[in-house]
């Protein structure tokens, strides 16, 4: 739990308790001396952060905990600062949660140093971007959405579509590359991925370059609201006082709009669009711009994006798209077809995906290739309707290189392969574009378009034809 700072400690009793809310007043102290905003408190053993302040000078507060058994006239102790994480390389190697205590059943981190959870972004002029590309070595996202290096990169998808599982696939391939250290926090999801990650990143030996936090989903609704703000105090000691990269990796930050949500709720507020908290755009704004790179060091990220109901028009998963420098898009249609990683060619989008930065050869092959594919969904109905006999010979040949490069850009996980049985694929960029560049430049195949599923790159027998 968080140490106190040197303050004198005010005393208060507790007013009202209801959901996870908690009004608490302080007799005899005047409202300046009192406890201020995001200030936490002790009801016995239950963290309480300080919302707001209501009618009657009484502070509104989220319980961190479960909230049950605080009792109207029970004693509130402030500490006198918001709540306090440790930082520094005594995190590292260790599964931590919203206070940085452990959950890992090891004894707490021994941190010479604990700063507020609460911290501004980096000014402007302090940021950097470098126009460099982070090579996952997963084809789809290599080709048509790169990773931004020191970027923010979201996987988006409605439920079971294979957010966790790409983003643990990403895990797989990038920190063991990764020069600097690694922040995994798990938002509002099941506990059990979370133990099967940490389980997982001992195997792959990369635990003690990596921190991992979790707020998942049978915490308060004030912890998953929270522990971003952990991760981010954690990873900008990394970025500003080691001057290091950094690579995040977040599933699922939608969780924590929604934990906003359902704190706005207990709060009283009135809903706005979709049901959603007033504050949406602010609450997000104020993490994702945490989230920056500056001259000192890079902060990677990778981030899960649950859509609710499929819907991309939903607030939370636009606003969330507006903060990204890359969008990997899931759809649920190419799942359905088996064809994994299910990355939406047409609506997955980059800024890295431009000639300057990828090269002309990529960007022209990675636009031949949305095109090629576009078309072919244009074709799909005629098909449907008439038969492909119907079609122009022009039109057979680019359905038979769409349904191709839809194959080729299928791909075996690693993360996976105990249920697949086969193991994963890691394909250079330059197996990517070479593969795609060979299938486009075709118009008849020798072989079955079964013979471009879930492979690496091409045979080079036919890379060579
Ligand atoms: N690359 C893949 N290869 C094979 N199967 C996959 C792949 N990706 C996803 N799947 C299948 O889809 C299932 C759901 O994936 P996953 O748990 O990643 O979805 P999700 O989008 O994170 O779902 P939720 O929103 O429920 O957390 C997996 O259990 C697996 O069976």
């Amino acid at each position: 739990m968080a140490d106190a700072p040197d303050k004198a400690m005010a005393e208060g009793r507790v007013v009202a308790a209801r959901g996870g809310i908690v009004d608490v007043v302080f007799p005899g102290v005047s409202p300046g001396d009192g406890p201020h905003i995001d200030d936490l408190l002790y009801a016995g053993d239950v963290a309480l952060q300080v919302m707001s302040f209501v009618e009657g000078g009484a502070a509104r507060c989220i319980a961190l905990a479960s909230a049950r058994g605080i009792g109207l006239g029970a004693v509130v102790r402030a500490t006198g600062g918001p709540v306090m994480a440790p930082v520094g390389e005594a995190v590292l190697g260790r599964m931590l949660d919203v206070f940085g205590a452990p959950i890992d059943g090891l004894p707490p981190p021994v941190a010479e140093e604990r700063r507020s959870i609460h911290r501004a972004p980096p000014r402007l002029s302090d940021r950097v971007t470098r126009a460099e590309v982070l090579e996952t070595g997963i084809k789809a996202i290599d080709l048509l959405a790169p990773i931004e290096r020191g970027g923010k990169t979201g996987l988006f998808g409605g439920a079971g579509v294979g957010k966790t599982v790409l983003l643990s696939e990403l895990i797989h391939n990038t920190v063991e590359h990764h020069h600097g250290v690694s922040l995994f926090c798990g938002i509002g999801e099941r506990s059990r991925e979370a133990e099967e990650l940490w389980r997982e990143m001992g195997e792959a030996g990369v635990r003690d370059r990596m921190v991992m936090l979790f707020g998942q989903m049978n915490e308060s609704p004030g912890v998953r609201f929270l522990v971003g703000k952990t991760a981010l105090t954690m990873a900008e000691w990394f970025r500003d006082d080691r001057e290091q990269d950094v690579l995040l990796l977040i599933d699922n930050v939608f969780r924590n709009v929604q934990a906003g949500s359902e704190v706005s709720g207990l709060m009283g507020r009135m809903p706005s669009r979709v049901g959603y908290q007033p504050t949406l755009a602010t609450e997000l704004a104020t993490l994702q711009e945490r989230i920056a790179s500056t001259r000192r060091g890079a902060i990677t990220s990778i981030q899960a994006v649950y859509v609710p109901a499929d819907d991309f028009t939903d607030p939370a998963a636009a606003h969330i798209f507006s903060h990204l420098s890359a969008s990997v898009v899931l759809s649920r249609k190419r799942a359905s077809e088996g064809l994994y990683p299910a990355v939406d060619p047409l609506a997955s989008s980059s800024v890295m995906l431009t000639p300057g930065v990828v090269g002309q050869r990529h960007y022209d092959i990675a636009r031949a290739v949305r095109r090629t594919l576009a078309e072919y969904e244009d074709l799909r109905d005629i098909i449907a309707m008439l038969g492909i006999e119907e079609l122009s010979a022009h039109d057979r040949a680019v359905v038979a290189r769409a349904r191709r490069l839809e194959r080729f850009l299928t791909q075996p996980f690693a993360t996976v392969s105990a249920s697949t049985g086969e193991g994963g694929e890691l394909v250079p960029l330059e197996g990517t574009l070479a593969g795609c560049e060979t299938i486009l430049g075709q118009t008849s195949f020798e072989r079955p378009e079964s013979d471009y599923y879930m492979i690496g790159a091409l045979p080079d027998a036919e890379a060579a034809a």
